[in-house]
């Protein structure tokens, strides 16, 4: 049975800094994440720019999760993929953790940084939609490019349609937003932007049905109904954006169920504690006053989880860690960096 000190359940941001913070504060660390690559739901968003992360330069999402993997490697922690959490039980004060394969793991401490759970979109209702989901009807943006001088149909009207619709001004002929409610729920900035661009909003509308092209491979035409009036629209590309289906995998003995909201988020007790000694969360699962769910907040969550694991399990331990930089554990990285930089500008210096 090999022990660790703490068991990280899901490989999103939260999970990603924890194990980085982790391994920081010499903790044995294990990440178990249900899909087959690390990055949580900023998967969903690859091509995104992400404007909103203090400090860092804006970058599109991808690069961003390459790095958080890159910083979650510094101490190299076990990492186990395509490992679903379904159960956590506390047996002698271990936690066994069992997983869909009926492997089982040990750990001292737990944390969950399991997000919106296991997310998969919410599907078009329209009869025979799934056909063209290999051709032009979309769940997300997986490359730009594809939809460059395309007329794209973009339905829904929260933050995840809207950005799309704004990325999608760089490169498509035209957009067109469909959206069942009265009002775009986006951020105000981004609906501006589509104004600004003239873009058509189309308001209490709905997908109705779609109509192929006459090999019946791709949709041609979409049917919408608004305000009890029936429109057909020509498109090229037809993008879903209605939310996502969770799926609430992860349960608990009955002996350590954590205190929970609306049946799912963990409810902290302050400092990303649970109600159960020894398990903590982090990230979009924890709930607390005016919490907003946003990369920034996973990384303060995950200091927090992280540096209450290690109280846990060594009561004496400095409680509130050290300031992460000076930690003597980067001073050799820190040897290595700094004469790669003197290398660089040494050699540009002389190519002058
Ligand atoms: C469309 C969209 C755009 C966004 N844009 C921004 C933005 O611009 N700026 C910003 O700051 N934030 C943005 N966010 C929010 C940000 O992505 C989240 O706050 C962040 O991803 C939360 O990280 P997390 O690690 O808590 O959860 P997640 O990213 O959800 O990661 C949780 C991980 O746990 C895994 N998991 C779940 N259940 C299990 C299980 N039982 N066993 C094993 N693994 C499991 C999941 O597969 C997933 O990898 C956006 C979110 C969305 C949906």
């Amino acid at each position: 049975m090999e022990l660790f000190d703490v068991t990280i359940v899901g490989g999103g941001p939260a999970g990603l800094y924890s194990a980085f913070y982790s391994g920081l504060r010499n903790m044995k660390t294990k990440i178990l994440e249900v899909q087959p690559v690390l990055g949580g739901k900023v998967n969903i968003y690859p091509e995104k720019i992400l404007w909103d992360v203090g400090g860092q330069p804006p970058m599109q999402a991808q690069l961003f999760v390459q790095n958080l993997v890159n910083q979650a490697n510094t101490f190299s922690p076990t990492i186990c993929l395509n490992t679903k959490v379904e159960q956590i039980e506390k047996i002698n004060d271990i936690f066994v953790i069992t997983t869909n394969s009926g492997e089982v793991h040990y750990s001292k401490t737990i944390i969950v940084a399991v997000g919106g759970g296991i997310l998969s979109p919410i599907k078009l209702e329209v009869e025979g939609a799934e056909k063209y989901e290999m051709t032009n009807l979309h769940y997300t943006i997986l490359g730009l490019e594809r939809f460059r001088d395309k007329k794209v149909l973009v339905s829904g009207g929260g933050n995840g349609a809207i950005d799309w619709a704004v990325e999608l001004l760089f490169v498509a002929k035209e957009v067109v937003v469909i959206y069942r409610k009265e009002q775009l729920t986006a951020h105000e900035s981004q609906v501006e932007k589509l104004k600004k661009h003239g873009v058509q909003i189309m308001l209490n509308a709905e997908i109705q049905s779609v109509v192929s092209n006459d090999s019946k491979t791709a949709i041609e035409k979409v049917v919408i109904s608004q305000n009890g009036d029936t429109y057909e629209l020509q498109v090229d590309d037809v993008l879903i954006s209605h939310g996502y289906n969770r799926e609430k995998s992860l349960t608990f003995a009955d002996d350590i169920q954590p205190l929970r909201k609306d049946d799912y988020y963990l409810v902290s007790q302050g400092q990303c504690k649970t109600s159960v000694p020894g398990i903590f969360g982090a990230g979009d699962i924890i709930s607390y006053d005016d919490k907003v769910n946003l990369l920034i907040g996973t990384f303060q969550d995950a200091v927090l989880a992280v540096n209450n694991a290690k109280k846990y399990i060594d009561p004496q331990a400095n409680e509130y860690g050290m300031v992460s930089s000076h930690n003597e554990k980067f001073a050799e990285k820190n040897k290595e960096l700094l004469e790669e930089l003197f290398c660089k500008t040494e050699t540009s210096t002389n190519s002058k």
